[in-house]
This record gives C-alpha cells, structure tokens and sequence, in this order.
C-alpha cells in the first residue's frame, strides 16, 4: 500500500523547523485522517497544513493548560513562578518573531503561513534552507496537468502607466485594531502598518490609495476612477471595480476574525468545490458546464456591460441595478464599486431601492469570502479567502492575492461535479449515483475507466495465439451452463445458471483469503516488492500464492455473450451508490438493493503499473493499489515488468470506493482470467461473501497489517468497526491502573 516515504518527507521537513517527531506524530495521523491521506495537500506548501496543526495543537494545549492553571488559586493571585508561566508557553521553536509579538494572547508560534505565490517575508515553510522539497504541480499520467488541481501563481502587478486601479490585499496585516474609513484625499500612501483586514489599492504606478475594512458599519466610498476606500462592520463584503484597461476585480472580504482559532484556510480547489456543490444542490443547476469560475466570469462580463452602458444612458440610477450600489460619476470612468450579500442579496437591494434617494456607497457589503477577480478578457481569476464555510460565518486573516487561470478545469471534471446522477459518466451499463449526506465534499477527481489499462512497462499481451486448443470451448455455439451443453470451460463449476458463484467455490475462496500463507507456493529470491524500493538491503519475500481463480469463456470460445460463463466481462449490473462515509472513511460504496451470496459486484479496474512504476509514484497520492500477487518468484513471471499492480487512483471504477473492514467484510476479491491465461496479469473481481441487505456498504479486506505505528505503511487507521479489527489500539490505563486497549 501507501509507501512510508510520504510520512518521511513530512518528518523531515518538520524537523527542518524544529519540532520534534513526539509533536508531529499525533498531529500527523489526526491530519491524514482528516484529509483522507491526501498526501499531495498536506504536503502543499511545504507541509504547511500539518506545521499549521502542530502549532494549533501547541496552542489549543497552551491554552488549556492556562486555563487549567488559572484555576488555581495561588495562580490567580499571580504567585505562579516565572519559570511555570513560561513553561505554558508554545516552545521556542514556534516564536520567531518573538521580539515583535508582544500581545497578551497565548503565544502563537509561527505566524499563519502565507499562501503560495505570495511574496514579502515569506514564512520559514517557505524558505529555501528548509530543505523540503518544492512544490510539484501534479500531473496526469499523461504528463499534463491534473485538471482539479489548480495552481497558483502570482499575479504580475503592472505598474506601466497603463496597469488598472486594481487592489491588492496587503499580506498578513496583524492587528485586530479596528479601522476607520479613510477617505482617499487624506491617505497616508506607504503606509506599513495596515490592520488585519486592510487592502491597498495602487493606482498603477506604484502608488499605494488604500481600503481599509473594519468592524464598523459599511461604507464603501468612491471618490475617482482610482481611489476606493471602505469601512466595512458586518461580516463581510464585496466590491467590484473595473479600471480604464477593462480589468473587472472581485474582492470579497471576511470581516477580521474574532475568537475562531479553528479556523483553516481552505484551498482555492476546496472553495470552489464547495461553492459548486452548494450550487449544484441549492440552486439545482443541472448545466453539466456549469462552474463557478464560469460564474465569476459572467459577473465581470455583465459588470462591464453595464458599466459601458451607463457610460452611454441613464440608466445607472440604482433602482434600475438592483444590487449595484455605486457612484455614477466613477461609473463613467469605469471604476467602480458594488455590494451585495450571500444570503441576504434582497435584503439589501431592497435597501439600496429604499433608499434610491440617499443613495449612498455606505450601503454596501457583506459576502463570506474574499474574492478577487481579475481580466475578464483573459479569465484569470483570484480567490483569497480564510476560514470560508458552508455558512458563510468564516471569519479571518486578510489574505494574499494569488490568480488562477480559469479554464484549467476539464470537461471530465465538469461532467463528474455535475453528474450526480451517475460518477461513471455513462461508462457502464448502469447508472451509479452519488450522494452526500455528511458535508459539501464532492467526489475526488479522477477519470472513469470500466476497464484496466496498461500505463507503459506491464507485460500484458492479449493473443489469440497464446489461448490453446484445451483452454476453450470453440465448439461450443450457445449458453454454456445450459443443460445440454458439455463445456470443458463450464467444468469447473464455478457460476450457477442464476449468474451466482457455486457455494463449494465460494467457500474454498474464502478459506483460502482467511489463512493465505497457507497457501503460498513460491518465495522469490529477489521479490519484486522489495526490489523496486532499491534498498541495499533487500528484506527476504514473504511468499506468493497461488490463488484460487475463476477462469470465464473468452474470445476462442463459441459460445454467446450471454454466456452464464462470463460474469464479470458483463460488467456491473447491481444498483449501487456511492456515498460519504460518516465515521471518517471518506466515501464508500453502498448496494441500494438486497444482494444473494455470491453475487458479482464489480471488479478493481484501474492503471496496470509495473511495481517499480507503483514506487516511482511514491510522492503522489495513493488510493490503495493492489496488488496482482501471482506466481511471482517463478520462471514464467519473472522480470519487472511481470509483476503487477493496479492503481485506481487516476484511472479507475467504482472499486475504488470500496472501503477496507478486517476480516469480515462482505465481499471477497476473487482472480478471474477473462482475455488470456497469462498468470501474472488477472482481473480482480468482487463477489458478495454472503446476503447483503439493500443501503449496506461493501466492503473488502484489503489484506493489510495495521502494525507499525511509527511509520505506517498503511496511510490510514483502521475504523472498520469489525470486531476483528487488527488494528492495534493504544493502551491507555483505566482508572483502576488497568491497562486496556481504547
Ligand atoms: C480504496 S480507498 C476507499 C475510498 C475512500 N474512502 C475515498 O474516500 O476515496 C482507500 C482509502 O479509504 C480510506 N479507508 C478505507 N477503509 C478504511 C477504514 N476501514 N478505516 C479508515 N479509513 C479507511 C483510507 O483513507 C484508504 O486509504
């Protein structure tokens, strides 16, 4: 499964900032299972997430311990010795701007981390001499880049005398200070001292004219195409501006937090997401196309379509643009500002209506988010934001401006946020429905393949020419599970003419999985699984089985499709679903209908890699490969290019859902040879273990040892449920002094 190194690399570049790995382990699992061990976020920005937790834990800690000891009397009388006062404090490590910080509040120990792209005194994450590696763009197997995963860059900052009046959030102001509106005519330019919420507008050349946003009442003032400033007091706000160039900017701004320590920024892909799952379900938008991005974009298009037309006619008065609160005079000279809110948009229109008459820019704001936008000709776009949720409550740090070129999403990926109705996007020959009752995460990304494929080195040839004479039935020419039929492929027993497995084969299957060194047949000198981590020393094969196989008519055969002889090549018929898991295990796959015992579900489709192929994607983010463990270590499949695995995590089906449950999971994984009797490739097929009852979630053991907690090799912890569960449990003390397994 998932290679250690990922849990390496994470130590490694924690321990470059000082901390230790008695202070990252915790942290670190606590963190895998909340991004279901998506290795590439949390090594985003240098594994800023995880140094992110491990200073909030310190400081969640910190906090407790103070509270804790405030209790105490001779403490609140303020007798504690210095020495305890600063022991609660986050360790040294964490303070580096130690001179500077001299608040009241628990230590922080690392300011909040910037985000990518971001300039200025970039945070010790960001740092060269930290020695972890850089940001690596993810790509797909084709080289190209991975659609869902936008990258940031920078926005270049003209300041030709042409560049727009454009704003910039000024970076990681550090005040709760509240603000006062500062009218343009009065600004202090260069100031270095903005509060939190503070953004600068430059007026192209270099020139700093400012906005400030603060707890007070709304105001958004507009004195001249290239002068803004707002106070804002609610939540939040939005404006949008246009410049004389044509650039139409989006800023969206969460007013400064107070007292959310939980808050985490979220990801430009994770906002959108969200945002579009949020469309998606409250606003029923079935446009398969449908983006927010695309969304944004028309926003700025309508904008300047507006703001063009109120150069040409009268119709700027606010009653005739409901939720455009502005000044018209800026209007004409394409600079302007408007407001509405998130989930009050009427409201304030119809106080901007209402009060047509003191129609002032003080009636501006209140948006979850901070947003810019920015080209529309070009569509590149910015989205800055911190501590955004579902509710729109998120409060936070300003941000950094960070652009996003638009269409980097895919038509796939379009397709699957807006299929709902089926994640296979018409790929099998039935319909497999998502849904998600626990949160607004949509499916991960990936490209739906019914069948495996080869990704470059497997040695996985399909020849008619290998299939002899006595491995087919090519007389055969109708249903070979018909009474009447005497097929040699049939013999073997192993469908019912109901298209179930035989009882006797089921059974000997399951045996076979619950005692597997029972049945190993080959130990390999030099076994391929150790072999491709290039290791000096390689640990001794643990053995090879020979598994149990179902061998199903195949291209030489006479016989018909319908064949009660080819089961798994038909494809999934069942009525499945795929659906978020609400105990952590992210999604899974459910049957919406009662399931006999031994029913074909479907099979591990995925890339066909090689095993050093699986190692050499070791920085990317696994979704549990498997294994094609056969006859390895014999003559026939020897070379590394015979030893086999399948990797669902770009390309797969819905198997790769299929959450894992030790040792009594309803489904077995079975090897079936459809194309070929090549003994080192073989499809992967899962039959039901027994009855399963319509809404029951399928599950498998994948067959792994939850043994090494220092350095899992398993990215996960084991929340099956089963009473069998193998995973080992800490031992904490009762209160007896008992020791017990939590
Ligand atoms: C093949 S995927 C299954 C689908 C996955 N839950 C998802 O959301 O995409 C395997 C991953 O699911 C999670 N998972 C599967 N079984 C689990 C279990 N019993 N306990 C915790 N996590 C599990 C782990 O993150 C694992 O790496």
């Amino acid at each position: 499964m998932a290679p250690s190194v990922h849990v390496k690399k994470a130590f490694k570049a924690m321990n470059a900032l000082g901390i230790k790995d008695a202070q990252i382990k915790p942290v670190l699992k606590n963190l895998l299972n909340l991004y279901d061990k998506n290795w590439e976020l949390i090594a985003e920005d240098n594994y800023r997430a995880l140094a992110d937790a491990i200073f909030d834990s310190q400081e969640t800690q910190a906090t407790e311990e103070t509270k804790g000891n405030e209790k105490k009397p001779e403490e609140a009388e303020g007798s504690a010795p210095e020495t305890d006062r600063e022991k609660k404090k986050a360790p040294e490590v964490c303070k580096p701007n130690e001179d500077e910080d001299e608040t009241d509040e628990p230590e922080r120990p690392l300011k909040r981390l910037r985000r990518r792209g971001e300039d200025g005194s970039a945070s010790a994450l960001n740092s060269p001499d930290v020695g972890s590696p850089s940001l690596k763009e993810p790509t797909t197997v084709d080289g190209e880049a991975a659609p869902i995963l936008l990258p940031y860059h920078p926005l270049p900052i003209e300041n030709g005398p042409d560049a727009g009046a454009l704003i910039i959030p000024k970076d990681e102001p550090s005040t709760d200070t509240p603000l006062s509106s500062i009218h343009p005519d009065s600004l202090d330019n260069g100031n270095s001292s903005l509060p939190m919420s503070e953004v600068e507008i430059t007026n192209g050349q270099g020139e700093e004219i400012a906005d400030t946003i603060d707890a007070l009442p709304t105001t958004i003032e507009i004195s001249s195409e290239h002068k803004l400033a707002a106070t804002l007091t609610e939540s939040s706000t939005l404006e949008l501006a246009s410049s004389d160039t044509g650039e139409v900017k989006i800023n969206l701004s969460f007013a400064p937090a107070t007292g959310r320590s939980n808050l985490h920024l979220p990801t430009m892909e994770e906002l959108r997401r969200a945002m579009e799952e949020k469309c998606l379900r409250q606003y029923k938008i079935l446009d398969p196309n449908f983006s927010v991005g695309r969304f944004m974009n028309d926003i700025c298009s309508c904008y300047l379509e507006l703001a063009t037309k109120a150069e040409n006619s009268a119709i700027q008065s606010p009653e005739n643009l409901p939720f455009l609160t502005t000044n018209v005079d800026v209007l004409k000279k394409s600079a302007a500002a408007m407001a509405f809110t998130s989930n009050g948009c009427n409201d304030l229109a119809t106080k901007a209506r209402n009060s047509a008459n003191q129609w002032q820019p003080e009636n501006l704001a209140i948006v979850p988010m901070e947003v810019d936008v920015l080209k529309t000709s070009e569509a590149t776009m910015a989205f800055t934001s911190e501590g955004s949720n579902d509710e729109g409550g998120g409060v936070g740090d300003s941000m950094g401006l960070v652009v996003v070129p638009e269409c980097q999403i895919s038509a796939d990926e379009y397709r699957l946020i807006s299929s709902i109705g089926d994640i296979t996007l018409g790929k099998e020959t039935v319909e497999i429905p998502w849904v998600n009752e626990v949160n607004s995460k949509v499916p991960p990304v990936f490209r739906y393949i019914a069948q495996s494929l080869v990704y470059l080195d497997a040695a996985v040839k399909f020849s008619i020419a290998r299939i002899r004479d006595d491995q087919c039935c090519s007389t055969c020419c109708n249903d070979c599970l018909a009474p009447s039929m005497a097929c040699k492929c049939a013999a073997a027993l192993t469908y019912t003419v109901d298209g179930l497995l035989h009882e006797n084969f089921l059974e000997e299957c399951i045996t076979e999985a619950r005692d597997p060194q029972k049945h190993v047949v080959q130990y390999c000198r030099e076994c391929p699984l150790e072999k491709a981590k290039k290791e000096e020393i390689l640990k001794p094969c643990n053995g090879h089985l020979k598994r149990k196989a179902i061998k199903e008519c195949w291209i030489n055969c006479g016989c018909i499709k319908r064949c009660g002889n080819r089961v798994v090549q038909q494809g999934i018929h069942n009525k499945l679903q795929v659906f978020f898991t609400s105990n952590g295990r992210g999604w899974g796959l459910r049957t919406l209908e009662k399931l006999p015992k031994g029913a074909f579900v479907c099979e591990f489709a995925g890339e066909i890699l090689t095993i050093p192929e699986l190692y050499q994607r070791s920085s990317e983010n696994f979704n549990s490969p498997v294994i094609l463990d056969a006859h390895w270590g014999s003559e026939e499949a020897s070379g590394d290019n015979k030893a086999l695995c399948l990797d669902g995590t770009h390309y797969g089906n819905i198997s790769r859902f299929i959450n894992h449950r030790c040792s009594d999971a309803n489904l077995i994984d079975i090897p079936v040879h459809v194309e070929n009797a090549d003994l080192h490739y073989y499809h992967l097929a899962f039959f039901t273990k027994r009855e399963i009852d319509a809404m029951e979630e399928l599950t498998w053991d994948y067959g792994v040892e939850f043994n090494d907690l220092v350095y899992p090799t398993l990215p996960f912890q084991c929340q099956c449920g089963s009473e069998f569960c193998r995973i080992i449990k800490p031992i904490t003390k009762s209160k007896k002094g008992k020791k017990k397994r939590t």
